[in-house]
C-alpha cells in the first residue's frame, strides 16, 4: 500500500477508528497528561492506543524481547531506556513478535534499529531515534514499574493515546 506521500505502508485497513489526540486533549484536558518530549514515529501504524506495561532499562534489551514475544493483549509497551541513543532497543524481529502477540505499540525512551522495516509493520512505534548498535542481552531493569518520560509518568494499566501529533496518558480515576 502507497500513501499519499508515496511512502510504502503497512495496511491500515483493520486499524480500528481512534479518535485524534488533539480531539482527545480538545475534550478532556488535563485530565490527560501530554508528553512534551518529541518521539519519531518508525512503525507502520501511526495511531495507537491501549493499556501502559512498562520496561525499565539500560542499553539492554533482554526484557524488552522477552516481554514483546509474550501476549500483548492489545497493550502498549512504554521502554524507559533512560533516553540512551547508544543502542536500539528494538528492532525489526522484536517488533515483528510484538505484532504477532497482539501488541498495539511501543513507545521507547530510547532508540530502535532496523527502521525501514518497522515501517512495513502494522505496529504503532515511537523512539527518540535511531541507531543500528546492538543492545546487550542480560536481561537487567525492570518491569511494570511506574515510568517518568518527559516529565509524564506511566503507570502500568493507565491508558495511553498516541499519533503523529504526540502522546495523551490518561490515569484514569483516582490517579
Ligand atoms: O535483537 C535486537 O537487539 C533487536 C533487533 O535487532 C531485532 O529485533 O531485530
Amino acid at each position: 500500500m502507497t500513501n499519499p506521500a508515496g511512502n510504502a505502508k503497512a495496511s491500515t485497513a483493520v486499524e480500528p477508528a481512534l479518535t485524534p489526540t488533539a480531539d482527545l486533549y480538545d475534550e478532556r484536558g488535563d485530565e490527560l497528561a501530554s508528553v512534551a518530549l518529541q518521539f519519531g514515529n518508525f512503525g507502520g501504524r501511526d495511531a495507537f492506543s491501549g493499556p501502559v506495561r512498562t520496561i525499565r532499562c539500560f542499553q539492554d534489551n533482554g526484557l524488552v524481547k522477552s516481554v514483546l514475544n509474550s501476549p500483548g493483549h492489545g497493550a502498549v509497551l512504554v521502554v524507559d531506556g533512560g533516553g540512551s541513543l547508544e543502542t536500539a532497543l528494538m528492532g525489526d524481529m522484536i517488533a515483528a513478535a510484538a505484532v504477532a502477540n497482539g501488541w498495539s505499540g511501543v513507545i521507547i525512551n530510547g532508540a530502535v534499529r532496523d527502521r525501514t522495516a518497522l515501517a512495513q509493520l502494522p505496529l504503532g512505534v515511537k523512539a527518540l531515534g535511531s541507531n543500528p548498535r546492538k543492545s546487550a542481552k542480560e536481561s537487567s531493569g525492570e518491569t511494570n514499574v511506574p515510568v517518568e518520560i518527559g516529565g509524564v509518568v506511566f503507570r502500568p494499566g493507565a491508558m495511553v493515546h498516541a499519533d503523529l501529533d504526540g502522546i495523551l496518558v490518561d490515569a484514569g480515576p483516582g490517579r
